[in-house]
């Protein structure tokens, strides 16, 4: 079996703490492979999938999907991801999920975006999305070179329903009271490291800094728990 350095990481915050901006940073600068729940929920949704319109409704009211689906889902997802390093993002986001990721796979680093509450809402009403690859975008802190579309294809861009004012609300509640215990979760762990801050620009050179001298000293690792 081929021996190489890999990382599982966990990328954590509140909708909107740039967990998918910091994302497509990592994957520019390691090699690893990026899956988040948000894009693959939405790629069912768009594809008029049996999950993805049962899901819809839920996700359009800010609230979780439930802990079996999501779980079933992400899991089959990672099985093609074998041996190689990895970056979830937006899951898990109960104890629940934790500890079904937990059951197949060790998780080696969790990457916690705590950016306040107030400064995300600002930010959620100007995002826009590329939903074929999950490239995201913001009026103010970064707009696309053509209004309304995707830089790399020209395709156009969307909002998502979920990011209204109400609704926002809704999903900073189901973060407090379902995904604030994961950290705790985590923190026992001792794999929980938090980055703190209200502008990424400032927050992603300490998250590459810290990537970096993990890499450098995670133990090679061949086979094993996944
Ligand atoms: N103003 C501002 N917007 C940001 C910053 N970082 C990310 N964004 C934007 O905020 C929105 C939410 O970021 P995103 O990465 O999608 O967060 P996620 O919901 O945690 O995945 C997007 O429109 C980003 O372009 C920042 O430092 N300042
Ligand atoms: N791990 C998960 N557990 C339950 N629901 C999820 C999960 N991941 C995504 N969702 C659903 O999809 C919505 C959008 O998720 P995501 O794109 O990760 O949001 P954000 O980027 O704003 O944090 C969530 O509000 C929720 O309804």
């Amino acid at each position: 079996m081929a021996i190489r350095r890999i990382i599982r990481a966990v990328i954590m915050g509140p909708p909107g703490s740039g967990k998918g901006t910091v994302s497509g940073r990592i994957v520019k600068s390691f090699e690893l492979t990026h899956l988040s729940s948000g894009d693959l929920l939405r790629s069912n949704i768009k594809a008029k999938t049996e999950l993805g319109l049962l899901m819809k409704s839920c996700i359009d009211q800010g609230q979780l999907v439930p802990d079996d689906v999501i779980s079933r889902l992400i899991l089959a997802e990672m099985r093609y991801m074998n041996n190689s390093s990895w970056l979830l993002d937006g899951f898990p986001r109960t104890v629940n999920q934790a500890e079904a990721l937990d059951n197949e796979f060790s998780v080696d680093t969790v990457i916690n975006l705590d950016v306040p509450f107030q400064t995300i809402k600002q930010r959620l009403t100007s995002r826009w999305l590329h939903l074929a690859s999950g490239r995201v975008y913001n009026i103010d802190f970064n707009p696309p070179k053509i209004a309304g579309l995707d830089d790399i294809t020209g395709e156009p861009l969307t909002q998502r329903d979920d990011d209204t004012p109400d609704t926002v609300n809704r999903r900073l509640k189901a973060y407090e009271n379902q995904t604030q215990p994961v950290l705790e979760y985590y923190r026992s762990k001792g794999v929980l490291e938090t980055f703190s801050g209200t502008e990424t620009n400032k927050i992603w050179p300490h998250i590459q800094a810290f990537l970096l001298k993990k890499l450098s000293t995670e133990k090679e690792k061949v086979g094993g728990k996944a």
